[in-house]
């Protein structure tokens, strides 16, 4: 007993460490990317980090190992069947050997099978992170421990159901009836690509197929009632919420292809999640928890609340219904019109007969005295990537913005929103009401195909708290998830806002595409470990844990026939063939142990008195979530140490981060100069070349306006000679009258050469004395009797042609004498120029000669002024050399005697008074000339 105690001791605390490293295994993935970065920042350290963590990892498998061969020995002690149980079912499933999944036929027809894959139960044992969550929680209590022994996995198919919409009126009369989609039978369906669209223009180049064949788990045609949907669907679902087991419900498909309508309904005819919520309550009625003061915590545990807490969730909830008040006309804003679900009473008006399920759960649990339930539901929206409260009171002023929740996850890896309104509801009518105010709220745009189109993916989720006394016995959540449209933004003509609605809703979309295909490819092979994208959207993120096997997952596909929207359609399908194709293990005796404590990694509760216990607390979260840097890490419930140490590693990081950020800056400073000269010198040479062209072309444009030029001028010639060629024209009537008149002319004169042959030599008369002298120096005529008039017809002849030379002649000389008289004229003409122009210059000269003989005349007043002025001055001179005693020289000369007077070196009287006089004198200073 005591080796067996030890042994257990050990194999719990083996236990734990695997646990924690499995649950952590998703969230170190992520972790790694930002650690790889970081440690390539630290340089040196990298090959020390990477061996640290490659020797972590081989502890941790080790531990592992040795944790399978306890937990097999002890399995085998303890419970022997349910382990052959165990090796049985996996047997079973390795024995089903599957084929290929895509089965092209001859007839160009493709059939998906969903049936077709490759799983085993090892094979998920082994790639399931979260395997031993439940032997973890074992410790904790005994009743937990026994049920663990008994665990059993129950892998099924995901189950992916396919929902037909009828035809509207309107698309019937745009023809959108072409036989698209044929139901074969309740799981078979056929698609046939109508013409025109995009499969069935590949299919006739030899890509891909026109006809497609799918399998669904189950199919509802157009005629398919809501409530035969439901019983269809999700009832099993629900029933097992009941007993406490995690669900998740997705509407997939097209926008307008009736996805709101499968999950909310009409008011007349509801959708499965009102039908849910009968369910639900005609199983909890009578035995509601009305305190209120146990709500659900983080991921999926209970926290109690203390007297204010509870005020405060009762102001909330009230809050909350007071928004659905405020309106007189609800507006219509999502795919379900906002009356849906109101009804007076505390049940739905539509409840028929539920009750057959109602007493098989109430059957199964056999709790019904002891146990009472709390259902808390909360309503949210993934829009853009970001998630909001969709009970949070709208904003009342447009401009301002939504606050955005935070995804975070707890030690277990349950994803969870932080600060999301969970409201406790009593009732049908009340969670309904919750769902109108959620409706409200929802982001919902009009695009082309639905006037009233999801642009987000809305979650109702309800967590059921089953509660005895004052403990939490177990959490259940069920989650209704109506995803936003699948379509392509081509299809819907979209823009701006709504382009960025429609990237955000296919990236989501995609990743769960992604993880879904990851699940089934880690499924299909067990030597792969493909890395499953969940962390990658917000979507994906919150519902890791169901596909981890955490609860049953089910999609119900929406699909309209519209052959305008067949690609999307296809597309929508072949999605759905891969979903159906993962299988899921659940535990089925799971939930019941999974007690909704907060417990660290020593075991004990994190919640005494409703109160967190810190120190548990402290252990609860590991270093690598102390050390996560991940935005969306609920840090606000660290201990201060902690947040100091976060902080301190966080400043370390920053640094290094830093460091790495200015070298990368510095380098890409550097890449972008070069690249920038690189691409100046570039464009320089081509503005050069540009240049150059450019001058050749101007050229080339000049030379061709020169040509222009050219050939205008030689128009013009061209024209101007035509004119003249019109001016001297002569209408050809004009020129053969005056030929006709020339022609009667000659033959009137030819007759009157003939009367003159005829005539008498008198005749000769008419020519006149002027005529005569004219030509009587060239031909004297013989004038006598006896000459014939032939000889004179002669005669007058050679005179005629002796008159025509002499005309010639004359004319030769009228020319000779025009040239000269043109040379004349030009000699005149140059006689004239030279005339002109020496008239011109005796002008000149004339002029010039007036001018010198006005000089000469003032030369001739200035010498008679001198003549007289010298007679004066001979007088005085004459009257002073009187005077004067001095003996007179003998006469020189006047000019001799002044030039004698001014060159002497004595001062005569006489020089002194011919000066004074000078200057006594102004006229005398006149210039001479
Ligand atoms: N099974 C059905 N029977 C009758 N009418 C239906 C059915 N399914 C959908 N409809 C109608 O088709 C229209 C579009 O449906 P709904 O709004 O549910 O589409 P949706 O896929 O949710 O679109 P979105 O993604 O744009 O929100 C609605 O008027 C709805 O009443």
């Amino acid at each position: 007993m005591t080796v067996t105690h030890a042994l257990r001791i050990l194999v719990t605390q083996k236990r734990s460490k695997v646990w924690l490293y499995f649950t952590r295994k998703d969230a170190n993935a992520v972790i790694c990317n930002s650690c790889k970065s970081l440690i390539s920042a630290m340089g040196g350290t990298t090959s020390n980090m990477q061996k640290h963590l490659a020797t972590q990892h081989a502890i941790r498998l080790q531990d592992c190992r040795v944790f399978d061969s306890l937990l097999l020995s002890d399995t085998t002690t303890t419970s022997e069947s349910s382990s052959s149980g165990a090796n049985e079912t996996a047997s079973a499933i390795n024995a089903k050997e599957m084929t290929t999944i895509i089965d092209l036929t001859q007839d160009g027809t493709v059939f998906v099978h969903a049936d077709a894959m490759e799983s085993t139960c090892n094979d998920l044992h082994s790639c399931n992170p979260h395997r031993d969550v439940f032997s973890e929680l074992s410790s904790i209590t005994s009743t937990q421990s026994e049920v663990l022994d008994t665990v059993e996995q129950q892998p099924q198919q995901l189950r992916v159901y396919l929902r037909v919409r009828p035809f509207s009126k309107d698309e019937l009369s745009f023809n959108e009836d072409q036989g698209c989609v044929v139901i074969e039978n309740s799981q078979s369906v056929m698609l046939n690509a109508p013409k025109g669209s995009a499969t069935m223009k590949s299919s006739e180049k030899g890509i891909g197929q026109a006809i497609h064949k799918f399998s669904f788990s189950q199919i509802f045609g157009p005629e398919t009632k809501q409530t035969d949907l439901f019983e269809g669907t999700i009832k099993s679902q629900v029933c097992d919420y009941l007993e406490g087991k995690n669900a998740l419900v997705f509407s997939y498909g097209v926008t307008n292809a009736g996805k709101t309508h499968t999950i909310q309904g009409s008011h007349k005819d509801p959708g499965i999640l009102p039908r849910a919520l009968d369910v639900i309550f005609r199983h909890i009625n009578g035995r509601q928890y009305e305190n209120m003061d146990l709500k659900p915590y983080l991921g999926c545990d209970a926290q109690y609340l203390g007297p204010d807490q509870v005020k405060q969730e009762r102001c909330t909830k009230a809050t909350v219904f007071a928004l659905l008040k405020e309106e007189n006309e609800p507006p219509q804003v999502s795919g379900v019109s906002s009356d849906v679900f109101r009804t007076s009473t505390g049940s739905l008006s539509f409840s028929v007969s539920y009750d057959n399920t109602v007493e098989f759960v109430n059957a199964s649990s056999g709790e019904r005295d002891r146990s009472q339930f709390a259902l808390w539901v909360a309503f949210y929206e993934i829009y853009n990537e970001s998630v909001y409260d969709l009970l949070q009171a709208p904003l009342s002023s447009k401009t301002k913005r939504r606050t955005a929740l935070r995804v975070c996850e707890d030690s277990m890896g349950n994803s969870y929103v932080r600060d999301l309104k969970w409201i406790n509801v009593h009732n049908s009518e009340e969670a309904c009401k919750i769902l109108r105010v959620g409706n409200k709220n929802r982001s919902a745009a009009s695009t082309k195909m639905n006037q009233s189109s999801s642009r987000s993916h809305s979650i109702f989720t309800m967590k059921l708290l089953r509660i005895d006394g004052t403990d939490v016995q177990r959490i259940s959540e069920l989650s209704l998830c109506d995803l936003a449209g699948s379509e392509r933004c081509g299809k819907t003509k979209t823009f701006g806002e709504r382009l960025k609605e429609a990237g955000n809703i296919n990236n989501s979309l995609l990743i769960l595409g992604k993880c879904i295909a990851a699940l089934r490819n880690n499924q299909s092979d067990r030597m792969k470990n493909c890395y499953i994208p969940f962390r990658e959207s917000k979507l994906t993120r919150l519902f890791q844990s169901i596909f981890c096997g955490k609860g049953r997952a089910s999609m119900i596909v929406n699909i309209n026939q519209c052959a305008s929207t067949y690609d999307e359609t296809l597309h929508v399908m072949k999605f759905s063939a891969v979903a159906k194709q993962v299988v899921q293990v659940i535990p089925t005796k799971l939930q019941e142990s999974f007690a909704p404590q907060l417990v660290g990694r020593d075991g004990k509760p994190l919640l005494r008195n409703g109160v967190i216990d810190d120190q548990a607390l402290q252990n609860y979260l590991s270093e690598e979530e102390l050390l996560d840097d991940e935005d969306d890490n609920d840090m606000s419930i660290l201990p201060q140490e902690d947040l100091l140490n976060v902080i301190d590693n966080l400043r370390t990081k920053l640094l290094a981060e830093r460091r790495k950020n200015l070298v990368q800056e510095i380098e890409i400073r550097k890449e972008m100069g070069d690249a920038m000269l690189q691409q100046l010198m570039e464009s320089e040479e081509q503005r050069n070349r540009q240049v150059a062209k450019l001058k050749d072309s101007y050229q080339e444009k000049l030379e061709n306006t020169f040509d222009l030029y050219k050939d205008a001028l030689k128009d013009h010639a061209y024209q101007r000679a035509l004119e003249r060629v019109e001016d001297d024209y002569v209408p050809l009537d004009e020129f053969i009258a005056e030929q006709e008149k020339v022609e009667a002319l000659e033959q009137k004169l030819s007759e009157i050469n003939q009367q003159r042959s005829t005539s008498t030599v008198g005749s000769f008369t008419v020519l006149t004395k002027d005529n005569c002298s004219q030509t009587e120096h060239i031909l004297p005529l013989p004038v006598h009797n006896g000459v014939t008039d032939a000889e004179r017809c002669i005669v007058l002849l050679e005179e005629k042609s002796a008159l025509k030379k002499l005309c010639e002649q004359k004319e030769k000389l009228i020319v000779l004498l025009e040239k000269k008289v043109a040379i004349l004229n030009d000699t005149l003409r140059e006689a004239g120029e030279s005339y002109h122009e020496k008239t011109a210059q005796e002008e000149t000269l004339k002029k010039k000669l007036a001018d010198q003989t006005q000089a000469i005349e003032r030369m001739v007043t200035d010498c008679t002024e001198k003549d007289k002025e010298l007679a004066l001055l001979k007088e005085e001179f004459s009257k002073l050399s009187q005077k004067s005693p001095i003996r007179a020289k003998p006469k020189r000369g006047f000019m001799a005697n002044i030039r004698e007077s001014v060159t002497s070196p004595r001062t005569s009287t006489i020089g002194r008074t011919l000066r004074k006089s000078v200057r006594t004198e102004p006229l005398l200073k006149k210039p001479f000339h």
